[in-house]
Parts: structure tokens; sequence; C-alpha cells
């Protein structure tokens, strides 16, 4: 699949303090209503694990992402620069499942050259996919952010993840994978683009 810019929900959160006691008061109710007994002895600290789990895994509503960007070098390098595999959990809006894979981000710096951190591609993946999300939005938002806050003249993600709710649920078709892709600037040119694929390609 490939993003087109506006064509995908940006789905800004609506960053609020993260709510531990509603959390904990909802799966209570939810383990009720499968019929369990929340008091028993295993599942009595249960509200208060997945509170604590939900919240770190909801973590990225809390942040704007792009803002690990503000992190830059000018190292007048001007060339392409490529991070590979970069693992990543996120959670499905539809189920409240996981999905998981990796992304792989490669931009070229404007044209003096400032690069960010490489720690920071993968800070701007996490933050982005600790939140409610689908893999096509997840996509657009890291190729949007290295735009819109680094002026990066071009730019590429791929993100491949496998979707628990296709897997262990409905259509269970476990090892799917799905691929999506946003391109931006330069990287749309044809010689660029292979460019960045030979260099995925490792
Ligand atoms: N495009 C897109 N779809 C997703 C993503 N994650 C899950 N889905 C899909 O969301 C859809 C929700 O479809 P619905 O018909 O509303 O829900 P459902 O009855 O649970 O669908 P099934 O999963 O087919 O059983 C499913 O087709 C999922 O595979 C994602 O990141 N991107
Ligand atoms: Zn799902």
């Amino acid at each position: 699949m490939s993003g087109t810019p506006g064509t995908v929900d940006a789905g800004a959160p609506q960053p609020g303090r993260y709510d531990a006691e509603g959390v904990r008061r909802a799966v209570r109710d939810l383990l009720t209503a499968i019929g369990e007994d929340p008091d028993r002895q295993g599942l009595s600290g249960t509200p208060d694990r997945v509170a604590r789990s939900y919240a770190e895994m909801f973590a990225g509503m809390a942040e704007d992402p792009a803002d690990h960007l503000e992190a830059v070098f000018d190292l007048g390098h001007e060339e392409m620069i490529l991070a590979r595999d970069i693992p990543l959990y996120s959670m499905c809006e539809h189920h409240l499942l996981p999905f998981h894979g990796v992304a792989h981000v490669g931009y070229l710096p404007d044209a003096t050259g400032r690069v960010t951190g490489l720690s920071k591609l993968a800070r701007l993946v996490e933050g982005y996919a600790r939140r409610p999300q689908v893999q096509e939005r997840l996509t657009t938002q890291v190729a949007d952010a290295l735009v819109d806050r680094l002026g990066a003249r071009g730019v590429i993600v791929i993100i491949e993840a496998e979707h628990l709710c296709m897997s262990m649920r409905g259509v269970r078709k476990p090892g799917a994978a799905t691929v999506t892709s946003a391109v931006r600037g330069q990287l749309r040119n044809a010689a660029t683009r292979a460019e960045a694929m030979s260099l995925l390609k490792g």
C-alpha cells in the first residue's frame, strides 16, 4: 500500500491524564462480563497489572513523537540514511490486539545536511506505535514527521507486520504479513528509491 499525505485520518490523540483507576475498573467489569470471577486468586491483581501494561503500551498518547527530531546535528551529510529492521509493537485500534513486526525508515537530509540522532528514528516509530493504531496511519505519521520536522528532502518508510486480530481470531491466518509504505519527496524518484530498496535488501 502506498501512503498519500492526507488520505489516512491523522488520528491525533487528545492527550489527557492517563486514568489508571478507570482502566482498573473497566478490566474488572470486563472480567465479570466474560463470566469470570474478578476476585478469584489468579485474577485479583489483574486489573492493576493491565492498567500498568496499558500505561506502557499507550505511552505514545502523552507525547508528540516528532519532538524527538529536535536532536539535530549539522554533519553536512546529504546522502541517504536508512535504519532497517526497527522492531515495533503496536495495538490495532479495531480489536485492541497487538500487531508487531519491523519498520524500515530512510531519509535524505535537507540541503544543509542536517541529520537527527540514529536512535531518534526508532523513538519516532515507538512514539506513534504506542497508541491505538492502524498500520497505514503509523506508516504515514513517521514519514510526515521526517518531512515536517526535520525538513528531509525525501523519505521512505516501510512497515511489515503481523496482526494478531488476523492470526488468533477472525480470519485466522497466522503468519500473514501486511506491508505498508509511505514515500515522500525525492524518494519518489525511481533511481533514488531503487537505491533505498537495495540498501534495504542489505
Ligand atoms: N486497513 C487496516 N485494517 C486493519 C488494521 N488492523 C486491523 N484491521 C482490519 O480491520 C477490519 C475490521 O473489520 P470489521 O468487519 O469492522 O470487524 P470484524 O468483524 O472483527 O472483522 P474480521 O477481522 O474480518 O473478523 C478487519 O478487516 C481487520 O483485519 C490495520 O492496521 N489497517
Ligand atoms: Zn484488529
